[in-house]
């Protein structure tokens, strides 16, 4: 959502970038999984050290940090995984009227991504071979597809809003009751859900395949499995999205 796009928001056009972020997620995770699991980066800290908690983790916050530094947080497409690690923006922020309600900002489920992420995805996804020592180049990809994933995500303040906008009367009596249950409902859309993990699904599989100059139609194996994908989005991504949208409509009236 770039500054001065609040006259174009819909639900269309929020999920058009939705459509585009899932390649972005894809693309991340076909490179993720060229590594194995390489558990000992999230595990403990590498020799010599003098940095507290893993090797991952310091590589993520001092990214977070310099990253924070040249403004990336200053967009309300953004979340920290480390909010209490960044450093003030050296750039000015840009003047644009804010689209999202400010308590916006206290919505971040980062903590439970990074726990899926590293406790159910990347055992789903990676081989566990034995470390293959390639620390800082994982690391890399994971910081990549983490942030990725944690703006698709928290997109789902977005599409709350544009929900909210466009439905007020429907959204206001759960959100005055505080009914998480009722917004839950109020805000799925069963139908669309459907087509998003089959599209994921095409994609991972068009996105993953090898490419030759040998025109015999051979099937070879993919990158990446399509159906772990299709998991993906079924059993965290959209769950997550929905969750960010319930936290969102239920500070939408504060
Ligand atoms: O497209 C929407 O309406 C959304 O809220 C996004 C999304 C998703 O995460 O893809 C989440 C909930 C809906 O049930 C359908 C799709």
């Amino acid at each position: 959502m770039a500054c001065g796009d609040d006259g174009k928001l819909s639900l269309d056009s929020i999920r058009d970038s939705l459509i585009r972020q899932e390649d972005t997620i894809i693309f991340n995770l076909i490179e993720r999984i060229k590594f194995p699991i390489n558990p000992t980066l999230y595990k403990q800290q590498l020799p010599p050290s003098n940095i507290s908690g893993s090797f991952f983790q310091y590589l993520f916050q001092e990214t977070e940090a310099l990253q924070s530094k040249v403004g990336r947080y200053l967009s309300p497409e953004e979340n920290p995984f480390f909010p209490d690690n960044l450093s003030d923006s050296i750039i000015p922020l840009t003047k644009c009227t804010p689209v999202l309600h400010p308590a916006a900002e206290s919505v971040n489920v980062n903590e439970k991504i990074l726990d899926i992420y590293i406790n159910q995805m990347l055992p789903l996804f990676c081989t566990e071979a034995d470390d293959d020592a390639n620390f800082a180049t994982t690391a890399a990809c994971d910081i990549q597809l983490l942030q990725a994933l944690s703006r698709r995500i928290h997109y789902g303040k977005f599409v709350a809003e544009v929900k909210f906008r466009d439905s007020t009367d429907e959204y206001k009596p759960f959100i005055l009751a505080q009914d998480r249950d009722a917004l839950m409902k109020l805000l799925t859309f069963e139908a669309v859900e459907e087509m998003v993990k089959k599209r994921v699904a095409k994609k991972a599989k068009v996105f993953g395949q090898e490419v030759t100059l040998n025109d015999s139609v051979e099937e070879m194996k993919g990158k990446i499995d399509p159906l772990l994908v299709s998991r993906l989005y079924d059993e965290w991504v959209m769950p997550l999205t929905k969750l960010v949208e319930v936290e969102y409509l239920l500070r939408r009236l504060d």
